[in-house]
């Protein structure tokens, strides 16, 4: 038998052509409780000034501040507290020459004042039933006065569409009133593992077999990446067995991911499936270790991802194709942040295609430092497991040393920019 040798295609363009078939994703809209970790569907600018209004950040007395010009330990200025406010309260009076108005955190500014004394510079005295302070120091205008729209005025873009809904965007949305929020519907997407040596994982190990663990670490990085994992089974290395699941789920889902069969092996059919199917194959080999025979295909728009079985490898396709498929659908940044690190330990191989190095990186106060972890094969399970980033050893280059410069790709950090060349 001779097996055909496929041709390699650069990941930029293995991107830019996943990325010809956008997921085609409605709005829907949900309570702002829940909407943590989803993708907003709108852009979010501010309808009034933040705060809304002039007020303490302090508890104290909001006074004059022309009334304390001449104020000194020698000559002590005195003033007149003629109304308490509490946060939530307006003084019912405006201060006058002399006056000032007790006042609380949070309370707006009473007419009239100009800044605010904290309690602990005032002596509170009192003359006959007025109650006093006194005040052995000046202050300026507008001192201890949170400015009305200090944090955000009206009219600024706050959040922009796209931007994952973290705690932070949830305090912006909650002051702006928004108990609904609009996002973009999660895609469903499938998944099936492939491979008749697979076991479930609740049950024992036997001879030749292994726990499937590309099913359930997939769908954990489907729904980092905000979609809706569904996992469907494994499925036995058998044609027909593949072909028909293949078929009815790509009806029912936004997307299909397979796991394993992709290669050139004997019982390796999703390649076959995808053309009796009459799907368009857009690649079957991607100049890149782990992840080569990543393939895809699109069937009436939708895609059918065919990741490889390898764990590392299946691990690496999820987050260069099926990341950039499923966040770009929802205006979001598709892209894993690149940063420079240096290199802690020899990595001697050589590197025919790019090479994705599962690896840690370290902020020391010498800099930031990336070491690989595990075992650097496509089949490694541990070396995904402590990973936090990918470092990015360019195709066509021989080995790496400790001290040397790399790209890193930071698991934990989007970015809107392209790291790819096509
Ligand atoms: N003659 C060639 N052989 C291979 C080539 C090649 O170019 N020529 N490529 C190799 C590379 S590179 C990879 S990567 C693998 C990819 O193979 P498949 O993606 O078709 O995956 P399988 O053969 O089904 O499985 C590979 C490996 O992964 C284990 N596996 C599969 N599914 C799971 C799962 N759900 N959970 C955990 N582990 C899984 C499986 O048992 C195999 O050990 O092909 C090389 N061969
Ligand atoms: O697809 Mo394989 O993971 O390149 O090594």
């Amino acid at each position: 038998m001779v097996v055909e040798r496929r041709k390699p295609i650069s990941i930029g363009e293995a991107v830019v052509r996943v990325l010809q078939y956008p997921l085609q994703l409605e709005v829907e809209h949900v309570h702002i409780g829940t909407s943590l970790d989803r993708i907003l569907a709108e852009d979010v600018v501010a309808d009034h000034d933040v705060p809304p209004f002039d007020r303490s950040p302090y508890d104290g007395f909001a006074l004059r501040a022309e009334d304390t010009r001449h104020a000194s330990t020698d000559s002590p200025v005195t003033l007149e507290v003629i109304e308490e406010i509490g946060a939530g309260q307006v003084a019912k009076q405006k201060i006058e020459a002399g006056q000032a108005i007790r006042i609380m955190t949070g309370a707006a500014i009473p007419e009239g004042a100009t800044a605010v004394s904290m309690f602990e510079v005032v002596k509170e005295t009192k003359r006959d039933t007025k109650a006093t302070i006194e005040l052995k120091r000046s202050f300026k205008e507008g001192q201890n006065i949170a400015k009305q729209g200090e944090d955000t005025e009206e009219g600024s873009m706050l959040i922009q569409k796209g931007t994952i809904i973290t705690p932070g965007v949830i305090a912006i949305l909650s002051t702006f009133g928004y108990s609904n929020v609009s996002v973009w519907r999660k895609p469903r997407i499938g998944i099936y593992a492939t491979g008749t040596e697979l076991l479930d994982i609740d049950e024992p190990l036997q001879p030749g077999k292994i726990r499937n663990s590309n099913a359930y670490m997939i769908a954990a990085q489907i729904r980092n990446m905000g979609g809706e994992p569904v996992y469907l089974g494994k499925l036995a290395d058998d044609f027909q067995t593949c072909f028909e699941a293949v078929k009815s789920s790509i009806e029912v889902y936004d997307a299909l991911i397979t796991t394993g069969g992709v290669s050139v092996g004997d019982f390796d059919y999703l390649p076959d499936i995808y053309q009796e199917l009459g799907a368009r194959t857009l690649f079957n080999k991607i100049a890149m270790r782990p992840g080569s025979v990543t393939t895809v295909a699109e069937l009436n728009g939708k895609l059918l991802f065919g990741l490889s079985g390898n764990p590392s490898a299946c691990f690496v396709g999820g987050e260069l194709l099926v990341r950039p498929f499923i966040l770009k659908s929802m205006q979001s940044n598709p892209f894993l942040a690149k940063t420079r690190a240096t290199l802690s330990k020899d990595f001697p191989k050589p590197n025919p295609f790019t090479r994705l190095v599962r690896s840690q990186v370290n902020y020391s106060p010498k800099g930031v430092y990336v070491t690989p972890t595990g075992l650097d094969k496509s089949s490694s399970v541990t070396a995904i497991a402590e990973a936090d980033a990918f470092i990015i050893l360019p195709g066509g280059t021989r080995g790496f040393m400790a001290g040397d410069e790399v790209d890193v790709m930071l698991f934990s950090k989007e970015s809107s920019s392209n790291p790819w060349e096509v």
